[in-house]
């Protein structure tokens, strides 16, 4: 082969460099057209311009500077926060399919978490567990679980009664075993019961793996090559130890509700429903079918604890708030249910004022104020801009709740806004059901039987108890002011 000369290679040379100069120009040229957002350093991005603390509220005064859609860019990780409804619902909702996938992280793999389906990726397998999960907790099935979740409101007001000051821990337990009794019929007694215990210590994995830079190897992916034995690979080790944690906890419940339902002692449940319905469908299938259901189970605790717990915190501080809003629904309730029983999830169209405070909750705090993050599958284009493919996409879903657009007064808490002039819940006023729960084909699945519990739970409570302000040494009513109330790692603090 001839050897190149000195002039060829002088035109290789021109050749790239003319190329890296089109190159840089067409980049910079697709990035003028991103959506607006802070200039960005060099080196660093945008990194310094992304809240670390309260993020929603932080993220409203880059609306305020740049639009209601901005461009964050995160040292190679383009983040798009999208500050209304109009924006989330065209983009996620109406454009699903591009906006459905979720930010991979490197240690979900490692532990397994690949089932885990709030942040699996869009794949067939999480669209299986999806559609398993919806069929499992969808508006006609869960009602079969109405016991379940009549029984847990019950069991709270006997342990706010007997236990006033663990009031937060109760709330927790009671809705924890609420789910329990619903999926694998077992009734979880204690705050200290094996599988509780499994299912909160799960939760934590899943909170420290999605904390923003506590672990190297998701920007230095080269090191989940190394041998876990040499020093600093400490997250290996623990990734292996969780691992095991997790398939624990997705098994050892499933497994105990199996054994009752063969026994036949089980009570309605959704391990009971999904086994007889795949008993009759050959081998191969049942095992699919098993191991999907087995997934699925395993997510609704993780799904459900916290947002279902952080907008009953919102109920309980607001009703001790405002107490002219806390009667006016113990009025209801004592006009529809009177005071020889309790409420029923049945009474629930009886009782729009309830309905409307529970939305009012909803908004007023929602519990995920930057929903869970979308990761979009192809570049896109909105209002002029270009959404880059594998850009992470937020929902400041606070700036939405508090929007004058949709709210007169958006600060104020009043469950009345949702109501009609005679009383009836208003089809006019943007439900916060609409975008709490998120958007498109990630919209939260387990929405009817959050939603079930947070309604009977606050019927029941009020029927029973009037919630009022603790008092400090001096008889004065103690409770943080409106301004005090944040919302810290999405949840009511
Ligand atoms: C007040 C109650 C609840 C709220 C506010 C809430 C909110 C949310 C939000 C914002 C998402 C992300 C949606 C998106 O990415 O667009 C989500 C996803 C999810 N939620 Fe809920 N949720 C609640 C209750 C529950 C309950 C009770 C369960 C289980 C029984 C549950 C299970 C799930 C699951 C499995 C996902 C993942 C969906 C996916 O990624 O495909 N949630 N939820």
């Amino acid at each position: 082969m001839a050897a190149l000369s000195t002039t060829d290679l002088a035109v290789v040379a021109l050749c790239l460099f003319v190329l890296a100069i089109v190159w840089r120009h067409q980049s910079r040229l697709r990035r003028s057209r991103f959506p607006p957002g802070p200039p960005p350093l060099p080196v660093l991005g945008n990194i310094l311009d992304i809240p670390r603390e309260y993020s929603a509220t932080a993220y409203r005064s880059l609306f305020d500077k740049y639009g209601d859609i901005v461009y964050l860019d995160a040292v190679k990780q383009s983040i798009i926060v999208l500050g209304t409804y109009a924006a989330a619902s065209e983009l996620l909702e109406k454009r699903s399919a591009k906006y459905a996938n979720r930010p991979s992280l490197i240690m979900v793999g490692l532990i397994g978490g690949d089932w885990i389906i709030p942040y699996s990726s869009y794949t067939n397998v999480w669209r299986e567990r999806r559609k398993r999960f919806r069929e499992f907790f969808s508006a006609n099935v869960i009602k079969a679980y109405e016991y379940a979740q009549e029984a847990g409101a019950q069991r709270l007001i006997q342990l706010f009664l007997s236990a006033p000051k663990d009031y937060a821990d109760n709330v927790q337990f009671v809705f924890g075993s609420t789910v329990f009794s619903s999926v694998y019929g077992i009734d979880v007694s204690s705050p200290t019961n094996e599988y509780l215990v499994m299912a909160d210590d799960v939760m934590s994995i899943i909170k420290e793996v999605f904390t923003a830079g506590r672990f190297l190897v998701e920007v230095f992916p080269f090191l989940q090559r190394i041998p876990a034995w040499l020093p600093g690979m400490g997250f290996k080790r623990k990734a292996a130890t969780w691992g095991g944690m997790l398939q624990e906890m997705r098994n050892k419940p499933f497994d105990a509700a199996a054994n009752s339902v063969q026994r036949g002692e089980s009570a309605p449940c959704v391990v009971e429903t999904v086994l007889d319905k795949i008993s009759t469908q050959p081998p191969q299938v049942q095992a699919f079918e098993e191991a999907l259901a087995r997934d699925v189970c395993g997510n609704a605790y993780l799904g459900a604890i916290e947002t279902v717990t952080a907008t009953f915190f919102t109920f309980l501080y607001t009703m001790a708030l405002y107490p002219d809003v806390q009667r006016r629904a113990q009025a209801e309730i004592d006009a529809v249910v009177g005071h020889s029983r309790a409420p029923l999830l049945s009474d629930r169209p009886a009782l729009p004022y309830i309905d409307a405070l529970l939305n009012e909750c909803l908004r007023w705090m929602p519990t995920a104020q930057l929903g869970v993050p979308h990761a979009s599958v192809e570049d896109d284009e909105y209002n002029g801009y270009i959404i880059p493919k594998g850009s992470i996409i937020l929902v400041n879903v606070w700036a939405i709740a508090r929007s004058k657009e949709h709210y007169v007064q958006p600060d104020r808490f009043m469950p009345e806004r949702f109501l009609t002039k005679d009383g009836q819940l208003s089809k006019d006023i943007l439900s916060p059901r609409s975008y709490v729960f998120g958007f498109g084909r990630r919209v939260c699945p387990g929405m009817y039987f959050g939603d079930a519990s947070l309604f009977i739970t606050i019927a029941s409570l009020l029927h029973a108890l009037t919630i009022k302000p603790a008092l400090d040494e001096f008889g004065r009513p103690r409770i943080p002011s409106v301004e005090n109330v944040k919302m810290k790692e999405g949840f009511l603090t």
